[in-house]
């Protein structure tokens, strides 16, 4: 497509008529239908207009490498805190960012408070921008705000310059009472005013970038005229570094209309093969990862997010969960996030504002099962692994390796009374020493589950060696001590008239504590079987301990 007019069946953004394509979902089906309306006040909002692009092209692509990231932590973050950050929680998050690999990093709007300006001023002063990183500051498209931004860059060896202005229908309406004409001459006039003193500050590489503020409450062919006659001003060179920020300022529609119009200005946008395209999602849908993916597939190379989406009411999109989607699909991030408790941690710190613990990636519960299918095919997952030696991470319910990102396996699995005997094998094993026998298992978890079911709550696994002691390993009677185990049941059966045999022995020479040795023996007195568990030094203390807990758990030792 070459036309600079949206698609036939684009209309305004605003529009109240209801577009013609709705979806009755669940419309023939009985229980969605018998959902009664409710008294919600839907009437006072109205549905987006599609743009309506039939020959997208986003859907079919997959991503193949990282985006140029940059982080707005330092100024979309910082401006939405309730409790801005003092200058040491600045210098603490941008070494931060610095060290996680961010090549632009938006670090500030020097004109809204004294705060913002001491910090890029400390930048310009403290040596402390690598060379390959290119600091960001915002400014709106003022003219005595766009010269003093100029100035507070002056040391800077590289900069961008990000100039906005808000072109949708109700901020043209309610904060410019203006036109379309006269917010066109609005960018214009700062765009000219940017690209003067860009050229008269010595010893600073300023790279320009315009950003029609509230780009998905505008009308796209109203944004791409705008854009488009500010790139004919700067008329970019291969040489310079110009950029266009398509900003989702309020998230205004679902991803895959973001991508469309994402798609569409890709496409008509001139000079775009010297430009970089860029994003900047915010997240009050829920959706902005989904529509930064999405529209990074229909043309976008740069997006601007925040780490665990601090930002502006629901957030910015959050560059840790993009990196590490695309990490988990076997693309390199170009983004340094093996420490990621201590990436949120120092996070935390700075904004005091704390990651959910169901973040994705990051949270400190996303890689914990409480479930016992789950722990079950985790357990196993993590076996297979050993045992196959395979370089590819393929465990049930843990789309990749904690590992990578700094967590141990020790938190993997976590009792409840949802657990079953898979997510217990696995805590013994990998906590206690223990191998035990599937008979074992069962047992156990049946003890388990009674219990946690009275109790509730969690199970530690210190508290779960409890549970087991107290089930399986009753203090052996003095009076067995030494004697041979089959004269034991030969005994016992000759005084109880029930006839009492081991079934099965399996023994663990090495199990902890105490390198001991562990021998489960399944026991059966008349018609009823359970397994007891012996841990001793010796092998044969341990069979002999093994046999009395069967007994023991039996009820079988009378006298
Ligand atoms: C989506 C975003 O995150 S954009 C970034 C938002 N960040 C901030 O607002 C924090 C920093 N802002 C500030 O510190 C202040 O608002 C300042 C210093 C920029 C301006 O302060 P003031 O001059 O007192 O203006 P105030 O903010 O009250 O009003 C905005 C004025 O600028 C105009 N304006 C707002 N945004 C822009 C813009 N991007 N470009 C040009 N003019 C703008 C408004 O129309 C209004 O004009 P009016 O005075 O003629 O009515
Ligand atoms: C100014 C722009 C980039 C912005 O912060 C937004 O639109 O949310």
């Amino acid at each position: 497509m070459t036309t600079t007019e949206p698609p036939a069946t684009a209309r305004p953004a605003g529009n109240s008529e209801p577009p013609g394509n709705r979806l009755p979902y669940g419309a023939r089906h009985r229980s969605a239908a018998a959902q009664r309306a409710s008294s919600m006040p839907a009437h006072k909002y109205r549905q987006y207009r599609p743009l309506g692009l039939p020959d997208r092209q986003w859907p079919d692509r997959v991503a193949t490498r990282a985006p140029l990231w940059c982080s707005v932590d330092l100024r979309d973050g910082n401006q939405a805190l309730l409790d801005p950050m003092t200058m040491a929680s600045r210098q603490e998050l941008f070494r931060l960012l610095v060290r996680l690999g961010f090549k632009e990093i938006e670090v500030g709007m020097p004109v809204s408070c004294r705060a913002d300006h001491d910090f890029v001023r400390w930048l310009a002063r403290s040596g402390e921008v690598p060379d390959d990183v290119t600091p960001q500051v915002l400014v709106p498209m003022r003219p005595d705000l766009i010269a003093e931004t100029v100035r507070a860059l002056r040391g800077l060896p590289r900069a961008i310059m990000q100039v906005f202005h808000p072109t949708s229908t109700v901020q043209r309406r309610v904060v410019f009472r203006a036109t379309r004409a006269e917010v066109k001459r609005l960018a214009l006039n700062g765009a000219e005013l940017s690209m003067r003193l860009r050229d008269g500050l010595p010893g600073t590489r300023l790279s320009l970038q315009y950003g029609p503020e509230s780009f998905t409450q505008t009308e796209p062919e109203f944004a791409l005229e705008v854009c488009n006659a500010v790139l004919d001003l700067w008329r970019p060179t291969a040489d310079d570094d110009v950029r266009i920020n398509l900003p989702a300022t309020v998230e205004a529609f679902p991803a895959h209309e973001f991508a469309d119009r994402i798609e569409w200005m890709h496409r008509n946008l001139v000079f775009r093969d010297r430009i970089l395209l860029g994003l900047h999602p915010h997240n009050d849908r829920g959706c902005g990862v989904a529509a930064a993916e999405a529209a990074l597939l229909a043309g976008a190379d740069r997006v601007e997010g925040t780490l665990f989406g601090n930002g502006e009411r629901s957030g910015n999109v959050c560059l840790v969960t993009l990196a590490m989607n695309l990490f988990s699909q076997g693309i390199d991030p170009r983004l340094e996030l093996g420490g990621l408790d201590d990436i949120r941690r120092v996070a935390e710190r700075c904004t005091r504002i704390p990651v959910a613990c169901r973040h994705p990636w990051a949270g400190e519960l996303v890689y914990t099962s409480l479930a016992g299918s789950h722990q079950d095919a985790i357990a196993k997952g993590l076996r297979d692994r050993d045992e196959s030696g395979s370089p590819l991470w393929e465990v049930p319910y843990l789309p990749i390796d904690p590992h990578d990102i700094g967590r141990d396996y020790q938190a993997l699995v976590r009792i409840s009374n949802q657990s079953g005997k898979g997510g217990l094998a696995y805590l013994m094993r990998t906590e206690h020493g223990l191998e035990l026998p599937r008979g074992v298992q069962v047992e156990l978890a049946e003890a388990v589950g009674r219990e946690m079911d009275d109790r509730g709550g969690e199970l530690d696994p210190a508290a779960l060696w409890r549970m087991f002691a107290r089930h399986f390993l009753p203090p052996v009677d003095q009076r067995w001590m030494g004697l041979d185990p089959e004269e034991v049941l030969t005994r016992l059966a000759e005084r109880t008239g029930v006839r009492v045999q081991v079934l099965d022995v399996i023994e663990q020479p090495s199990a902890t504590p105490a390198s001991a040795c562990a021998t489960f023996c399944q026991v059966r007195a008349g018609r009823r079987t359970k397994w007891g568990v012996g841990i001793a030094g010796d092998r044969a203390v341990s069979r002999l301990s093994a046999v009395y807990s069967g007994l023991h758990r039996l009820g079988a030792l009378v006298g």
